[in-house]
Formats: structure tokens, sequence, C-alpha cells
């Protein structure tokens, strides 16, 4: 006879609750593999160095042993992850299936706000130019470099808002609200955004990652979107910067990996408001026991991408130290969550802002290879940007 596994039985919520009860101090990350709301600290996660992954499985076997049903560490690692990190064991998780497609309520309308680009586009241009001077020198072949909006308002802004307005514009997103308060801050911050890009689920032993490059603006017209696809899906500029992320991240999954799957050409994706050249790489874990091949391991192992970093790695790095007048902070990290099995699912912080009371710092980053022209980088930019703008009610600001 066989002996039914012990099972602790998991509350059922719906997506839009969730979404719902979420407020500021609160972790939400939703994607087409379900949402997950948390609240509370049971503990901190405290790397030594950039190492979380090692960190973050005694935090969970610790918080296991303590009683805390469904423990997961979740929260945002910064660009620089021996920089900014705000990883938790929460106290109370609660779970539900993707978000539904709902219609999107409007943006509120009649705030005003004061914007500042920082750096100024000709700054930002101007940076282009250099990047390209290094890759003609051949110090590198590809570096993603960032420019940040900052906007203040006249009263502060309400995250779960916000929120709300990412997660229906485009329920497919990986959608995030972190708390990344830092001492010093004079309030709460809040890391929120919709990423398109999956850095790495992992279900038992098997893993994905989705890397995107090669970018171009949707317009909304359809035939004049159908001509930009195929354009994009014809750009020996885009298929280069692609190939150098699709290439690392299957490099890189490839040494946990019995068996990878890679697909020859990479596809097509829309989100709102961008179209990206996208691959869907899938793997087998030799070892899934491995905290190293905990979903928070495999995202630690893959970041920096060269979709947020560059080609060869530490000189993009080193690049954009040199060449970003502000630091990230938590833009083109990672968020999301890992639980005590090692499963997960951790996305890249792009088409995400900090939000501070009254002041939302947004960024946005394009990947510079040969052939990339300082203008078109910046409207790139400018247009990725649109995700939180239109979210904020500010599309056409900028
Ligand atoms: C760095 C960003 O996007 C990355 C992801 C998709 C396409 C990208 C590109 O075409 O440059 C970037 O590598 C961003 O949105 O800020």
């Amino acid at each position: 006879m066989s002996i039914p596994a012990l099972v602790r039985p998991r509350p059922v919520h719906r997506a839009s609750d969730l979404l719902a009860a979420y407020l500021p101090g609160s972790f939400y990350f939703s994607s087409p593999r379900g949402t997950l709301l948390a609240d509370g600290v049971h503990s901190r996660v405290r790397a030594a160095g950039a190492s979380h992954a090692r960190a973050a499985a005694e935090a969970l076997d610790a918080a296991a042993a303590a009683g805390v049903p469904d423990p997961v560490v979740a929260g945002a690692v910064g660009f620089r992850p021996e920089a900014e990190s705000g990883l938790v064991v929460p106290s109370v998780v609660r779970r539900a299936g993707a978000p539904a497609v709902v219609r999107a309520p409007e943006a509120e309308s009649g705030t005003s706000w004061t914007l500042t680009p920082r750096p100024e586009p000709a700054h930002y241009a101007d940076s282009v130019r250099r990047a390209l001077e290094l890759i003609g020198r051949g110090e590198l072949s590809k570096v993603v470099l960032a420019r940040s909006l900052e906007l203040a308002a006249e009263s502060p802004v309400w995250v779960p808002a916000l929120l709300a307005r990412l997660v229906r514009a485009d329920p497919a997103a990986y959608a995030f609200a972190a708390d990344v308060t830092a001492p010093g801050d004079p309030a709460p911050r809040t890391l929120v955004g919709a990423s398109p890009e999956l850095l790495v689920s992992r279900r038992g032993a098997t893993v994905l990652a989705n890397p995107l490059a090669g970018s171009a603006r949707r317009s909304g017209d359809e035939a004049q979107d159908r001509e930009t696809v195929a354009r994009l899906r014809d750009s020996a500029k885009d298929l280069g910067e692609h190939a150098h992320t699709a290439g690392q991240v299957a490099e890189v999954l490839g040494r946990f990996c019995t068996d990878l799957e890679v697909p020859a050409q990479p596809e097509v994706i829309g989100t709102p408001t961008m179209w990206h050249l996208s691959t869907r790489i899938t793997g087998r874990l030799a070892d899934p026991a491995a905290p190293a091949c905990s979903a928070l391991g495999l995202a630690e192992a893959l970041h920096p991408t060269p979709a947020v970093g560059g080609v060869p790695g530490p000189a993009a790095v080193g690049a954009i130290a040199d060449l970003e007048p502000e630091d990230r902070g938590y833009f083109a990290g990672m968020v999301g969550w890992t639980g005590l099995d090692g499963d997960g699912e951790w996305a890249v912080t792009i088409r995400s802002a900090e939000v501070c009371e009254r002041t939302v710092r947004l960024s946005a980053g394009a990947g510079i290879v040969a052939g990339s022209e300082p203008a078109a980088e910046l409207a790139e930019t400018g247009a990725k940007f649109r995700t939180l703008l239109r979210a904020l009610g500010l599309e056409g600001a900028v």
C-alpha cells in the first residue's frame, strides 16, 4: 500500500486579490508562472561578497526549522550585487496563478511633475560615441549603456496603484514591487517595474532562461509594426547584439546542465511598448540539490548577462562605471524568489523605477555594438522609458 505524501495545503488565492493586497513594504512578483505576495520579515539574507545563494539556502533551512510555512527568499539584488541587495525570508507567503487579462485602467492625470534627465541626452550620446571608440579599438564587443529620468511629483507616489497599472497593462510581464529602503533614505524606497526579461526560472531539474537583446519601438499601428518586426528580424546589428547575449547565457547554463536546447534563431516578442529579439533556452540540471543550482544560484552565475552588461563581461562592467555618471542602483539587477527546494524565478530589473516618496527614478539601457548610432540608442532608451511613463500617465512627456 502506498502512503500518501504529506503535503501542506496551500491557501487558494486569486491573482487579482494578491495584487489588491499589495502594500509598500510587501514583496510582489507575478509572471506567466504565477503570482507571489510576501509580507513581514522572518529573517534577512546577508551574503558575504557577491554570493547570495549559499546564505539564502542557510536562511531557508533555518526558517523551515523555525516553522515558517512555505519559506522563500525574496527580493532584489542590484546591478552591483556586492553594493545593493535586499533579500529576506518573509513571514507569510501567499501564491496564486498568473495575472488575468483585464482592461488596463487609465493612468492618473492631473499630477504635475518635473522631469530631469540624468545625464542630459547630449551627454548620453557622447558616452555612446566613447563606447564605440572602445569597440573600435577591440577592447569591447558590446556594452549596455543606461540613462535615467528623475521625476518629482507634487505629492507622494502611491506605489500600489502604479504596480496595478503595470500588471494590467501587461499581465505577461515579470511585474514586481520590492522594498529596497537603504539606511539614510528619507522615506521607504520601492523598486517597481514590469520586465519582459526572464533571467532564469527553475522547476525541479528543468531550467528556462529567456535572454532579450535587439530592440525596436512598438508604434501601435499594425502595418508600421509589421514592417518594424520584419526589419528587426533581419537587422545584422540587432542579431549580432542578440547573439552575444544568448551565447553567453547558453554558455553559463551549459556549465550546470546535462542537456541544453538553444534555438538557432531568435524570435521576436512584443511588449505593449517594444519589440525584442528573444531566445528561450531550456536545460536539465545535472545536480539540482547543489546550492549553486538553486534558482538564485543560477541567477547569480548568469548576472550580469550581456543584456545589461556586455562582452567581455569585466571590461564592459568597467566601461559602464567609467561612462555612466550615475550608479545604477537596483536597475539592471535581478528580482524574484527562491524556495526551500531550490525552485524559483528571477527576472532582470529593467523597465523599472525606484520610488521614494515624491520621486521616481526610472532607467533604461541599450546595447552598443559596432554599427550603433548615438541618436538611435538615445531614442531606444527613450522608447523603453514608456513602460513606466505610461503607467504614470506621462507618456509623451519625453
Ligand atoms: C537594458 C534594457 O534592455 C535590455 C533588454 C532587452 C533589449 C535590450 C537592447 O536591445 O538593448 C537590452 O539589452 C532596458 O530595457 O533598460
